[in-house]
């Protein structure tokens, strides 16, 4: 058999939604399911949660060396969420894609608009919602790793958050996560064979028409 030369460029796939959705949980099923796909390690001033770890969640910063980072432009992009700050180191980012690799992103709407302004032909954005506002309040106290004050702020943001479901292309509701993920699996299939992604693709049709 001869050897296809079809390659296919890195995508970056966005993940957004109010907090206690389901990112967290689809990200990592993705990231355990799927060996092409990255996850991008954001830098942020928030306090790590109990059993959060240092370069696999989040690289944990104090608000200087935060803004340290910014000032040298080393974020592709940055936001200031409920009180903390947030941003996506670039060079992994870039190194991933060059790679051939996908990277996966758990950002919010500010930051799915800086990358979208910057790279808007690789970014796949999904938003997933909650089946209901009651089963959201559930699963951010079933997560039992913030107080209660925090949870009521992050309720108290949900409906902002939600807002911006417009500004992205796919839409998810997380109420069986088995489907949730298998529809979160699909999306990145057919995204994965968009034409313009595939490199070599003209040069293998011409060859295939010479053949005919
Ligand atoms: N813009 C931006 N948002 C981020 C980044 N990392 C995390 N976020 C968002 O910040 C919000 C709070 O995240 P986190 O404190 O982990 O709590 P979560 O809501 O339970 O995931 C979520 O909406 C995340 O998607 C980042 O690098 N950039
Ligand atoms: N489909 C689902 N059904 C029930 N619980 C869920 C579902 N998806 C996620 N959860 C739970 O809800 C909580 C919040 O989910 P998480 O993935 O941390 O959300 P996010 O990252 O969007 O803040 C976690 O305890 C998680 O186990």
């Amino acid at each position: 058999m001869t050897e296809i030369a079809i390659h296919r460029r890195g995508l970056m796939l966005v993940l957004s939604s109010p907090s206690g959705a389901g990112k967290t949980t689809l990200s990592r099923r993705l990231l355990d399911s799927d060996p092409e796909i990255e996850m991008s390690v954001s830098a942020t001033t928030r306090k790590p949660r109990p059993g959060e770890v240092e370069g696999k969640d989040y690289f944990f910063l104090d608000t200087e060396d935060f803004g340290i980072m910014r000032n040298r432009g080393e974020f592709l992009e940055s936001a200031k969420v409920f009180g903390n700050y947030y941003g996506t180191p670039k060079k992994p980012v870039e190194d991933a894609l060059a790679r051939g690799r996908d990277v996966l992103f758990d950002i919010d709407w500010q930051g799915t608009q800086q990358l979208d302004e910057s790279a808007p032909e690789d970014l796949v954005k999904v938003f997933i919602l909650p089946p209901s506002a009651q089963e959201l309040e559930k699963r951010l106290e079933r997560r039992a790793q913030d107080p209660a004050d925090i949870v009521a702020a992050r309720m108290a943001k949900a409906s902002d958050e939600i807002s911006h479901y417009q500004e992205y292309e796919y839409i998810i509701i997380n109420d069986d996560v088995d489907r949730a993920f298998a529809e979160l699996q699909a999306i990145l299939r057919a995204e994965r064979l968009r034409r313009r992604r595939l490199t070599g693709l003209s040069n293998f049709v011409k060859q295939l028409r010479e053949a005919l």
